[in-house]
């Protein structure tokens, strides 16, 4: 394998997507029905520190204790997981998806810093009944160690805290999304944001 680069990848000449919105706000739902359209790379934050967990690591099983908590996982951890899988796939990728990252805004700064400027953000908008509900409703399923009310109401503090001060860093990135509409609906409104991006 190659050297990691030591300064911002400068060629990546692919577009940079960051998904944003509270747990439940359709992030992963959304990012499935963009990979089928665009074929962009889908990186989703919680999964690469699932997976980390998962592999039994030290660093793993510091991370466990963190998201059981619902609390943000310290960054620079979760930026080397996202470089690492960008510059894997790097040489056949169109594009990346970034779900669910950044939660805060000196995540922000050190992604552009250290990786490359994003092309748009995508903010899925949801009313904190709807992203309940909707947790509520996954967590039959998910088998996802936070998806229970005493952690979703934590995840959504968490959220709630530090969402602001991310997306009011953005100005004509920033593409806010009604996101309590219907899946098919939110889709329409996203492609009219990612279209531009991949036409010569
Ligand atoms: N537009 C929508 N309308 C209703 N339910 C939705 C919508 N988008 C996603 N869901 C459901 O809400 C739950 C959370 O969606 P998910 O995509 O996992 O959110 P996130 O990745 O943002 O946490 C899932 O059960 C999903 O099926
Ligand atoms: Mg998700």
């Amino acid at each position: 394998m190659a050297p990691e680069p030591t300064t911002p990848s400068t060629d990546i000449k692919v577009p940079i997507i960051w998904v944003l919105g509270g747990p439940g706000s359709g992030k992963g739902t959304q990012c499935e029905k963009i990979v089928e359209k665009y074929g962009f790379t889908h990186l989703s934050s919680g999964d690469l520190l699932r997976n980390e967990v998962k592999s039994g690591s030290p660093r793993g099983k510091e991370l466990t204790e963190i998201m059981e908590k619902g609390e943000l996982v310290p960054m620079d951890v979760v930026l080397d997981l996202i470089r690492e899988a960008i510059l894997k796939a790097l040489p056949d990728s169109k594009g990346f998806l970034i779900d669910g990252y950044p939660r805060e805004k000196e995540q922000g700064i050190a992604f552009e810093k250290k990786i490359a400027p994003v092309s748009v953000v995508l903010f899925f908008d949801a009313s904190e009944n709807t992203l309940v509900e909707r947790l509520l409703g996954r967590a039959k399923t998910s088998g996802r160690v936070d998806d229970n009310e005493e952690t979703i109401k934590k995840r959504l503090n968490t959220f709630n805290t530090h969402n602001d001060q991310v997306v009011e860093q953005y100005t004509e990135k920033l593409k806010k999304i009604d996101a309590e509409r219907d899946t098919e609906a939110i889709f329409a409104e996203v492609q009219t944001y990612l279209d531009p991006l991949v036409q010569a």
